[in-house]
């Protein structure tokens, strides 16, 4: 991965930053350096996922894949949050080969009912994912598999994979039935987890390259120094982290790939959940080139100056010719192909934006590949833990997340939880109603 931070320099943007400050910041990049060199080093909760891709043996889940039972059609992946996303991003950057991938992290029962009709349950396995065994998202949707499956005949048991902690239901669950099980690694939170067995599984099975994933990652790590200068992951923590304290409260996540769109999911989340606490902490945006340039960049470029926009675009893509119309006002398009079009598209949004003085970073990666992707995802991960850092918050918690899943339990009767009392004292002021009626 390569950084481009020209754009975000206060020469060129406001807000920015200046080159000196930069110059001064790095002190303190050295300083969390070291913090984060003897967090990885003790293996302590959170730094602990910066050492993933060197501690992930690949081995166990090439051992997964092989003890299905069937050779699959399709996969669910059943998991929420930072227990789907790692595994999303990289199938659906990476495609999913022969195998229809679905990851059921929502419960919305007519979007599951929907997704589970379509599948052909008989050539379908299922990984069902979870660090703390005990999330209500994915155990209820995995009882809602089961049974989908139970009811058509189909023996789950011979193609369910468990991944999840040493303790807790799932992993008593899995013992019951004497399933397949993948650990989640000691000291990683879920958002950070993805180059473990839990985002790597679904690649895996979709037959992609997982030692490659790590390889990438490996390079990034390698990276990994007391100067921003010399390390492309601290470069991007340390210069968001300065951009916000200018003023820059969103950083809008737009890769100029059709196939990154969830990784910008995935990084919303890393971002937030990691990030904004203690009244601090950019708002994540999800943006997609070239799409987004038709919708968000208005705001982005003419709108408050609050934002900093990411680019992530691949050096190399494939290619796709466009053909010729025969009509004269059409003829710069012809013999070009949509990979030219799409690069112009990002060269002239980049530019559009630095015109108008709104900071922009560029993250370049060869092209969207295993390899590539497994070093964006380590260098986002290192880049928060840095940013973490910088502020003096811990990126590894999520206690305002907490909060809802006690009143969610609480409301289900799942147990007395204090939180579940906010929904009655909730504030009401209606207007319209179910029948239409609006207010007089
Ligand atoms: O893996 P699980 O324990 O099921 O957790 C799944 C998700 O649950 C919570 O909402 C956390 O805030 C997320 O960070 C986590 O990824």
């Amino acid at each position: 991965m390569e950084i481009d931070v020209g754009n975000a320099l206060a020469s060129v943007a406001s807000p920015g930053v200046s080159r000196d400050s930069l110059e001064r910041l790095d002190e303190r990049v050295a300083r969390a350096h070291e913090r984060i060199e003897a967090g990885r080093a003790e293996g302590e909760h959170g730094y602990a996922a910066l050492e993933l891709p060197v501690e992930t043996d690949p081995e166990p889940i090439h051992g997964a894949v092989d003890s299905l039972e069937i050779d699959p059609e399709a996969l669910v992946t059943v998991g929420i949050g930072g227990s789907a996303l790692g595994a999303k991003t990289l199938v659906d950057a990476l495609g999913s080969g022969e195998v229809e991938t679905v990851f059921l992290d929502n419960v919305d029962p007519d979007w599951v009912s929907r997704r589970l009709a379509n599948l052909p349950l008989e050539r379908t396995a299922v990984n069902v994912v979870s660090r703390s065994g005990t999330t209500a998202e994915t155990l209820a949707n995995f009882l809602v598999v089961r049974e989908a499956m139970e009811e058509t005949g189909v023996d789950w048991t011979d193609r369910t994979v468990v991944t999840t902690g040493e303790s807790g239901p799932l992993a008593e669950l899995a013992d019951g039935h004497d399933l397949p099980k993948l650990a989640v690694p000691d000291g990683v939170p879920g958002r950070f987890s993805a180059l473990s067995p839990v985002g790597l599984f679904a690649p895996a099975v979709c037959g992609h390259d997982i030692e490659a994933i790590l390889d990438g990652a490996r390079a990034e790590r390698e990276t990994l120094s007391g100067s921003l200068f010399s390390c492309p992951a601290y470069a991007y923590g340390a210069t968001t982290y300065a951009l916000e304290t200018r003023g820059a409260s969103v950083n809008a996540m737009m890769p100029y790939a059709e196939s990154l769109e969830t990784f910008a999911e995935w990084f919303a989340q890393l971002w937030a959940e990691s990030l904004g606490k203690d009244g601090l902490g950019q708002a994540p945006v999800r943006a997609l080139g070239a799409t987004d340039q038709h919708s968000q960049l208005q705001r982005y470029r003419a709108g408050p100056r609050d934002t900093l926009v990411t680019f992530v675009t691949p050096r190399e893509r494939g290619e796709r010719e466009i053909p010729d119309a025969g009509i004269e006002d059409l003829d710069y398009l012809s013999g070009a192909g949509l990979e030219e079009l799409i690069d112009a598209e990002f060269e002239a949004t980049e530019a559009s934006l630095a015109a108008a003085g709104r900071p922009t970073v560029r993250l370049e990666i060869d092209s969207v590949d295993a390899r590539s992707v497994g070093g964006l995802l380590y260098g986002m991960e290192a880049a928060c833990v840095l940013a973490g850092e910088l502020a003096g918050i811990s990126a590894f918690d999520q206690p305002a997340v907490e909060w809802a899943k006690r009143a969610t339990r609480g409301l289900l009767g799942g147990g007395e939880f204090a939180e579940s009392e906010a929904v009655a004292e909730k504030t009401e002021l209606r207007i319209g109603g179910p029948s239409g009626a609006s207010m007089r």
